[in-house]
């Protein structure tokens, strides 16, 4: 089966990886790609500045780019979307799709918590997408909305699904973020160079929510909020790519470091789709406590994956730390994967 796949935003810093993902993906058909008017009409390859470390697949190369707009794209072409614009772009122009009837996998922040809408991860939480019948009847759209958590909080989560079998109570998270997390000109060379940035606008309170959401019971109408406490503390250093992750949780049981351990590397989660990984977590053990990092660990499983360390006992829980890439598991695999659990699903 073969199922033609648009990008909006595309020529963006996720909308490359999305590019990357997609050449030789066995099912996805890239049909189009659209971005802000001002590159709109011209080639791929005249319209996006590529910085990804692999050619522009040639075929995308010439392909012209559309208006992000549903007349800009012919919807006979496309069956399913990739969203990657910018969240206030994405507030506006997402609705508009929605209501044209397509079905859209998006990566960006806005309405990921709103009620009607399937936050998903497809290893953690994929019956929860079935609250799409719910935003339907809610919208009244033929389409259907799908979001993927932020790039932290998708770091940290499947680590916790896999322990919270010990009756996670508490978590606090501190995390060392990757500069390409804020876009290619997000963050400049003056500001980061020998330096730290303790401040990352709306990233603490993205994932004390989104975690919450992501962790907790769907009864088939509504998503209850997992009970834990999540406080976060959100700083970007000078990596490139790979957010480091130091958690601190309480249980209600008590857990040894090798519970732990065990609990994330045996963790399968849910469901095998195509660009799932074979073994999500890779965990190292107290012999290796300087890992994982993010220029040795980021590419795990093809950047797919999440690796953790550290593993320790604490007087009131445990500790460790936790990795993923930013912009593939972080963000336009992320996506690709929901595109495959909506396939699975029958949505698509
Ligand atoms: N970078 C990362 O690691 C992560 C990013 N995200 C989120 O993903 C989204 C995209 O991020 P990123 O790729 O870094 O952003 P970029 O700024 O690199 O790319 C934005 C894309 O949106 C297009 N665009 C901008 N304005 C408009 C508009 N008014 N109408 C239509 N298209 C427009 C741009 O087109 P043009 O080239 O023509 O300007 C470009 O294709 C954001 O919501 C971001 O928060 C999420 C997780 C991680
Ligand atoms: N804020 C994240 C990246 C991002 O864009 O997140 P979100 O998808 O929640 O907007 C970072 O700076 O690393």
């Amino acid at each position: 089966m073969s199922v033609r796949v648009g990008i909006l935003g595309a020529t963006g810093a996720v909308g490359q990886r999305f590019i990357q993902l997609l050449d030789d993906h066995p099912t996805f058909d890239l049909a189009a790609v659209t971005a802000s008017s001002e590159s709109a009409g011209e080639t791929y390859r005249e319209a996006a500045k590529w910085r990804v470390d692999a050619p522009i697949p040639e075929d995308v190369a010439e392909m012209e780019v559309a208006e992000t707009t549903p007349g800009g794209i012919a919807d006979d072409d496309v069956d399913l979307l990739f969203s990657s614009l910018p969240s206030g772009v994405a507030a506006e122009v997402e609705p508009a799709f929605l209501e044209a009837g397509y079905v859209v996998s998006s990566n960006s922040s806005n309405d990921r918590m709103a009620e009607d809408v399937p936050l998903t991860i497809p290893e953690i939480n994929p019956g929860h997408l079935d609250l799409i019948e719910v935003q339907r009847d809610e919208r009244g759209w033929d389409g259907a909305l799908v979001k993927n958590p932020n790039c932290s909080t998708i770091t940290m989560v499947p680590t916790l699904a896999a322990i919270d079998e010990f009756g996670l109570e508490s978590v606090r998270v501190s995390t060392l973020q990757a500069v390409s997390g804020a876009g290619y000109s997000g963050v400049t060379s003056m500001e980061i160079i020998d330096n730290a940035i303790p401040h990352i606008g709306g990233e603490e309170n993205k994932m004390e929510t989104e975690s919450r959401k992501l962790l907790g019971e769907f009864d088939g109408a509504a998503v209850s909020l997992h009970d834990a406490d999540v406080a976060a503390s959100c700083n970007r250093i000078l990596t490139l790519d790979g957010h480091l992750e130091n958690v601190f949780a309480e249980f209600a049981d008590d857990p040894s470091p090798a519970d732990l351990r065990e609990a994330m590397r045996s963790f399968e989660g849910a469901g095998d789709l195509p660009s799932s990984p074979d073994q999500l977590i890779k965990v190292y053990g107290d012999d290796e406590p300087e890992r994982p990092q993010p220029r040795l660990d980021r590419t795990y499983a093809g950047g797919m994956g999440i690796v953790a360390g550290g593993v320790q006992s604490t007087d009131a829980g445990a500790k460790y730390n936790c990795l993923a890439h930013n912009t593939i598991r972080g963000a336009a695999g992320a996506s690709l994967l929901n595109g495959e659990l909506l396939v699975e699903e029958g949505y698509v």
